[in-house]
């Protein structure tokens, strides 16, 4: 496969590990990554280890909404000797795009219209390449396939939700779908342990925390970082979640898998301890073609991170949609779209 030139736009907890990760993948060059205040851009590969050193503790404390933390003499990614501060980071990336194959998307998702409103500005500057995104939200796919012409009419190839779930998880259910006919259930349940807590992974949490009854994307976008915490705090470090507003169920529908209505996300997250509180499994329901009624299940090792299981399958992903945009293929795919076909 030929070399890939990508950029990753927001450098918190995924945006930071994704640069790492993809020093150990064949044929991915990061050469451009910002911030909220900084970007830096250097077409023949960006020293990842400097970035990454430079930006530690490089975390929003407002889940990114407004600030990123101080770091060294400059903030955020402006404090890496390849980068400078600037207002405009995502225009900034935007203008330098002709030269980049693909761009994953990690920013928060604390306004529902916040990623599909960047697609259309990479759109609008006529950026003919990938993006890839690991938001969670099902109703945010609703948005981008309703601008789904534009990034064609643009030559984008957008891979929506491509994390670990939605994402591997949607795409592993799409794989266990394949010995049905008929699906009669997908359930996930996913288990993650951040040691790192709250702190090394705001975006995160603060997301996660919309799902919990009473609160909504907005209250949470509102909530204090002491809010947060006590929050945290009531659940003694491990939240459970159930029914999730998880994409898995309309990136499952529209790859023509089962109705939306017919998956169910839930999960526990403990911010105190790296070991996983729970398995991270994927049970898919249905008939076969001869008359069987069968669970095909799908676990994770208990020992692979968070962070493993959203970057590896997300830059997978972009590699997947660079290959679809190579072909000509421009559009909104979801996970499951880039699986066999159901
Ligand atoms: N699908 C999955 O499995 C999965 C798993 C984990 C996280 N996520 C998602 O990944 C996203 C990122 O999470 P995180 O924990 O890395 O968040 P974070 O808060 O740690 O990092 C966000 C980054 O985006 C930057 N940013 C914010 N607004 C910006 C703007 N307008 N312009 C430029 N940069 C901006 C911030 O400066 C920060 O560097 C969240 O939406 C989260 O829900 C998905």
């Amino acid at each position: 496969m030929d070399e890939i030139n990508f950029a990753v736009l927001g450098t918190g907890g995924i945006g930071r590990r994704a640069l790492d990760y993809s020093t150990q993948k064949d044929h991915l060059t990061p050469v451009a990554a910002c911030d909220r205040h900084g970007v830096a851009v250097d077409h023949d590969g960006l020293d990842v280890d400097e970035l990454l050193a430079a930006t530690e503790g490089n975390i929003a404390n407002d889940g990114g909404t407004q600030t990123v933390k101080q770091s060294g003499s400059m903030k955020g990614v402006a404090a890496s000797a390849q980068a400078d501060p600037t207002e405009t980071p995502i225009d900034d990336i935007i203008d330098v795009s002709d030269a980049i194959d693909a761009v994953l998307i990690a920013l928060p998702n604390l306004e529902h219209d916040f990623v599909p409103n960047v697609g259309e500005r990479f759109a609008e500057a006529g950026y003919e390449g990938v993006l890839v995104d690991v938001l969670k939200r099902s109703r945010v796919i609703d948005i981008l396939d309703a601008r789904e012409e534009t990034y064609e009419d643009s030559g984008i190839t957008f891979v929506c939700g491509a994390g670990a779930t939605p994402g591997f998880l949607t795409g592993a259910a799409a794989l266990a779908a394949q010995s049905f006919v008929e699906i009669e259930e997908v359930e996930i349940w996913w288990g993650v342990g951040l040691k790192s807590g709250y702190e090394d992974n705001r975006g995160t949490v603060r997301e996660d925390i919309a799902h919990l009854d009473g609160y909504d994307i907005e209250t949470a976008r509102n909530l204090t970082d002491e809010e947060i915490e006590e929050i945290v705090e009531e659940h003694d470090g491990r939240i459970e979640f159930n029914d999730m507003e998880h994409a898995d169920d309309v990136l499952l529908e529209r790859a023509g898998i089962c109705d939306a209505e017919d998956v169910t996300v839930g999960g526990i997250l403990d911010v105190r301890s790296d070991e996983k509180p729970t398995t991270t499994t994927v049970s898919v329901t249905g008939r076969t073609f001869d008359g069987e009624r069968g669970t095909n299940t799908f676990q994770l090792d208990d020992v692979t991170s968070m962070e493993a299981n959203v970057n590896g399958p997300a830059l997978g992903y972009m590699k997947a949609g660079v290959r679809r945009n190579r072909a000509g293929e421009y559009g909104v795919f979801g996970p499951a779209d880039l699986m066999p076909g159901f």
